[in-house]
């Protein structure tokens, strides 16, 4: 039986939790800033939901321009996905290489009344953005189906499903439809010891069609989302900086700062955990960057302030002592509020209190007249204009200065921000209030990017 489909639904919330995001979000100053009634709220908040369960339209590409030039990565990836894509040159970031997503046009959902195949969370965000479902992801196959049919594949966004399962009943269940695709295991991945691997549908109709370029081209791509991008357009390196990512892995942004300095100087990456730590050194070994030292350290220890100042080598080792980096990333861990495609909130972990103790130790290692940029993947305003805020009351010479990026919209007023500030820092990501978005470019994850100067 066919049927046609609709578009994914907006992100579904718990009641309270869409009350409190309600009561962050529209205070009587953004309200007035976006000039917006109390009467606005649920819609502009509904618009909200529903561009968080949606990818952003372009995938962004970060190329390694140090070793080729980006016409022919363009080429390279055209003909790896088969001239299928509009692939271009970003006009604003000279890294970066723009590949449009394709709205995907399933026909029919097959055999409308018995769904297929159930994946968890985690694999459904995944194959919104360009993924095939792997045997971990799957939690649920019905038993009418073989190995070679072609299947419809929906996400239990809520994690209800038990691993298994033949039969779900979808008035029980939260469940998203993802697209069709060609069944390649069946029901013997739940068999036996362990987790089975491999390839256990090759989505043929997705609903958003994107090329999963992972582990392709290491040396040359390194997928990031945009907003990401101005992180480095911001923090401005320049060849011969001394430069201290505090919060480096898995690397897109130190490997991005590398760029831009032509591969001359010094950049320290810290990250405490050694997993990561390990993917972004094969991050920054497959691009071949020989100025960026990574370094398993806990960032909120990084300074000392009784080490004597001497000049930072690539064998310097951490706690630094102060004033020591010309430019320092703060690239904070987040709540990561506003990433996008996400069907399913319940709860914020704010993380402001740990942001603050990051960047404590940045005000202090930064030398006078360098450049601090503090950046989260977050829209929550505790996250970002009140640590912006806070930083300003606490040490007076540190300056908030104009971010530098073209792009995104003005923070938040409310949050401890005059009107010049909130104009200095950018937010990115889904509009929550009526706001315009200028050009495609501007449809991302949630972003934001504050710089700051010492004086
Ligand atoms: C938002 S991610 C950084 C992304 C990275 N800047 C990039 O561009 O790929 C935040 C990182 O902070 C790290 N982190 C969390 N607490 C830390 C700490 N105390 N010291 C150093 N790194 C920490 C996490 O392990 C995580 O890799």
């Amino acid at each position: 039986m066919a049927s046609k489909l609709s578009l994914l639904p907006p992100a579904k919330v718990t009641h309270d939790f869409a009350e409190y995001l309600k009561k962050l979000l529209y205070t009587q100053h953004t309200l007035k800033q976006h000039n917006l009634e109390e009467s606005n709220i649920s819609e502009v908040f509904t618009h909200f939901l529903q561009q968080l369960s949606t990818p952003p339209i372009h995938t962004t590409i970060l190329t390694n321009t140090l070793l080729t030039s980006r016409d022919y990565t363009i080429a390279q990836l055209q003909k790896l996905t088969k001239y299928e894509y509009s692939i271009e040159l970003s006009p604003s970031v000279p890294e970066c290489i723009l590949m449009k997503s394709q709205i995907g046009n399933p026909t029919q959902i097959h055999c409308e009344s018995t769904v297929h195949i159930v994946v968890e969370y985690k694999c459904g965000m995944a194959v919104l953005r360009g993924a095939d479902v792997y045997a971990p992801g799957i939690m649920a196959i019905s038993n009418v189906v073989n190995i070679g049919n072609i299947v419809s594949v929906f996400c239990d966004v809520e994690g209800k499903c038990t691993r298994g399962m033949t039969q779900i009943q979808k008035d029980k269940f939260t469940l998203v439809f993802l697209g069709n695709g060609v069944l390649k295991m069946g029901r013997e991945i739940f068999k036996g010891e362990g987790v089975k691997k491999g390839l256990a549908i090759e989505m043929t109709e997705p609903i958003y069609k994107t090329p999963s370029l992972n582990n392709l081209m290491l040396d040359t791509i390194y997928l990031q989302n945009f907003p990401s991008m101005l992180v480095a357009e911001s923090l401005a390196p320049k060849p011969g900086n001394v430069i201290l990512d505090m919060c480096a892995a898995p690397g897109g942004k130190a490997i991005h700062s590398a760029l831009k300095m032509l591969g001359k100087g010094i950049i320290i990456a810290l990250d405490c955990k050694q997993s990561r730590v390990d993917v972004l050194q094969a991050n920054v070994s497959n691009f071949q960057l020989n100025c960026i030292k990574t370094i398993k350290f806990d960032s909120t220890k990084s300074c000392d302030i009784k080490k004597p100042v001497l000049e930072i080598t690539m064998d310097s080792l951490p706690p630094y002592p102060p004033e020591s980096f010309d430019k320092i990333l703060v690239d904070a861990p987040c709540s990561g509020l506003g990433h996008r495609p996400q069907c399913f909130m319940s709860e914020l972990k704010s993380c402001n209190e740990y942001q603050r103790q990051f960047l404590s130790q940045a005000v202090r290692l930064l030398k006078i007249g360098g450049y601090m940029v503090y950046s989260t993947c977050s829209i929550n305003p505790l996250e970002n204009e009140e640590n912006v805020a806070w930083v300003l009351g606490k040490w007076p010479e540190i300056i908030l200065i104009d971010a530098g990026v073209i792009m995104g919209r003005n923070g938040l007023l409310g949050y401890g921000l005059d009107q010049s500030s909130v104009e200095k820092v950018r937010r990115f990501g889904p509009t929550i209030y009526n706001e315009s978005v200028s050009n495609s470019m501007e449809d991302t994850i949630g972003f934001f990017i504050a710089k700051f100067t010492k004086l």
